[in-house]
């Protein structure tokens, strides 16, 4: 079972004390544990931390990086707060 966020759950995971969660195509990655093994730092996710950040991902990475990564990162899917 995947868990759902909203976008504003994810943005409250922006820094390493409360954990870092970023989206890629609507998918939730918890990047706290995987930051400083990063191959492209640390930093650059730190930066991205709680926020979409699909742009910057495929500009840099394929999709077999998801695939590899997923299993590990994966926490859930976003979900739009039920418009009233
Ligand atoms: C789930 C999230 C992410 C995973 C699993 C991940 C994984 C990886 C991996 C495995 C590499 C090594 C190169 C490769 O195999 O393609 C890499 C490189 C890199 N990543 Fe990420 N990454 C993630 C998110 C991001 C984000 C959000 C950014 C930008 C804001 C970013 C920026 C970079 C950069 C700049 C490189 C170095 C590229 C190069 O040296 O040519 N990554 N990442």
């Amino acid at each position: 079972m995947s868990q759902s966020f909203t976008p504003a759950d994810v943005a409250t995971h922006n820094n390493a004390e409360k954990g870092m969660y970023i989206i890629i195509d609507n998918t939730v990655y918890d990047v706290t544990k995987f930051a400083d093994e990063h191959p492209g730092g640390a930093k650059i996710l730190k930066r991205v931390a709680g926020k979409d950040a699909s742009k910057q991902f495929w500009k840099y990475h394929n999709e077999s990086v998801l695939k590899k990564y997923s299993p590990k990162l994966k926490i859930g899917d976003v979900k739009e707060a039920a418009k009233l």
